[in-house]
């Protein structure tokens, strides 16, 4: 039977992203939304890594699969190092895609250096927290007004010079070679099968030994 991994996120451009290079491994792919409701979970780290963590860790802790959660953003040079983590919500808590890129044109309206960064931590966790963590970087620079409509977020300000095009003037495809994203899932995708063993190490630790890890009242917990 091929094993279970829950995609930890809501961002339906980083699903499609993900879903598309992690199909053809023996591992099932599932969406949150394959699941009943579950809790927000607060993404109050200060890093891409903490947050990463979190949103895997406690996705797999509450549905008792193997998790995979993204946390990325985009970091601006001239803002030192904004919007970063907070990219989600740049403009705002229920801030748009389209509210966020009107945000940063403006904060950047009077600027020269329009050097950006997009960065991507990707954690992959099981139920006891135990966890491995992938990472990726691309470096480009902000266009003045928007550019094409592929991709999602902060895609149409991000000018790759390598392509001389946006990111969202890339198919995905194109975008999944140079992106922060397809940066560390190419490292996750070499590593395939050495994560599916360690998941299923993981995972059988779990199911046979439940006090271990799970139980309040397990051997290892008093
Ligand atoms: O937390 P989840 O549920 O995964 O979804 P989210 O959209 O809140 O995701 P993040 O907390 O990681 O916030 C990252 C934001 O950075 C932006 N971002 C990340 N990767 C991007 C990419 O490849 N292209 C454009 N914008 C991106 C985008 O606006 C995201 O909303
Ligand atoms: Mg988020």
């Amino acid at each position: 039977m091929k094993q279970i991994l829950v995609l930890a996120t809501t961002n339906k451009g980083k699903t499609r992203e993900l879903k598309e290079r992690l199909q053809g491994y023996p591992v099932e792919i599932k969406n949150l939304s394959d699941f009943g409701p579950i809790p927000e979970v607060i993404e109050d780290g200060e890093t891409f890594d903490d947050n990463a963590y979190k949103k895997a860790s406690f996705i797999s802790r509450i549905l008792g699969y193997p998790a995979l959660a993204d946390d990325s953003g985009l970091c601006v040079e001239a803002l030192g190092g904004a919007p970063g983590v907070y990219s989600a919500r740049y403009a705002g808590e229920n801030a748009t895609d389209q509210d966020n890129v009107d945000k940063l044109l403006e904060a950047m309206k009077n600027e020269e250096n329009r050097k950006a960064a997009f960065e991507c931590v990707i954690s992959i966790a099981v139920p006891t927290g135990a966890a491995l963590t992938y990472e990726g970087r691309c470096e480009g620079v902000l266009t003045r007004e928007p550019a094409g409509n592929n991709g999602f977020g902060y895609d149409p300000l991000f000018f790759f010079p390598e392509l001389n095009k946006t990111f969202a003037q890339l198919s995905m495809e194109e975008k999944a070679k140079v992106s922060h994203r397809g940066k560390a899932l190419q490292e996750i995708t070499q590593e395939m099968d050495k994560i599916l063993d360690w998941i299923d190490i993981q995972m059988s630790r779990i199911s046979t030994e439940p006090g271990d890890c799970l139980s309040p009242k397990g051997k290892n917990n008093g």
